[in-house]
């Protein structure tokens, strides 16, 4: 599929989520950081992909010349219906002014601990694999993906493979 024909903005400046746009499409997005106006750590996929929309919408506002916009998002989810666990969800929404698309990334189980400290104590998922990881700025690299899988799904990876959903309507003749 060519996406080359279209211009892209994206809704933040972080590097995982270009990453995963350059891999995608192999052009590098128009960035500018928007707010996602849900909390800094969803809790739900509701409000993972409720960030998502509002980031896409706001970029392509704040972006005239792209012709569509993209907002990303993680967040965790609990499963209380097959497995009472805390999953990490990365979600992608595409908008044109006209249509909204999302692609849904990978669902990851989080260990236990880790999803109950996040509730419990109101911070983020990124400072708690930071701190497991022993290393820093982790959400902008390979994520939770890559610490829990030693390096063999990283956060690009997921989202890449969610902005190829998000944007293969638009550019596919089989949607048409
Ligand atoms: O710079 P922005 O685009 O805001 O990206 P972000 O990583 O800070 O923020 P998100 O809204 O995508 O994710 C919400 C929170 O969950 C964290 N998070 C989500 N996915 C993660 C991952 O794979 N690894 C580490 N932290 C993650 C993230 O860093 C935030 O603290």
């Amino acid at each position: 599929m060519d996406f080359s024909g279209i211009k892209l903005a994206l809704g933040t400046t972080n590097r995982a989520k270009q990453e995963a746009v350059i891999r995608a499409t192999g052009q590098t997005p128009l960035c500018a950081a928007v707010p996602s106006q849900v909390s800094d750590q969803p809790l739900s996929e509701a409000e993972t992909v409720q960030g998502a929309i509002n980031r896409a919408k706001a970029v392509l506002e704040a972006v005239p010349e792209a012709q569509i916009g993209l907002g990303m998002e993680g967040g965790l989810t609990f499963d209380d219906q097959f497995t009472n666990q805390w999953y990490l969800i990365s979600v992608c929404a595409a908008w044109n002014g006209r249509q909204l698309y999302l692609g849904k990334g990978l669902a990851f189980p989080i260990p236990a601990q880790i999803g109950e400290r996040v509730k419990r104590e109101g911070i983020e998922l990124r400072t708690v694999i930071d701190e497991w990881s022993g290393t820093e700025g982790n959400h902008q690299k390979g994520g939770a993906y890559g610490l829990l899988t030693a390096g063999r799904i990283n956060r690009p990876d997921v989202f890449c493979e969610a902005v190829l959903a998000a944007l293969t309507p638009f550019c596919s003749p089989l949607y048409k």
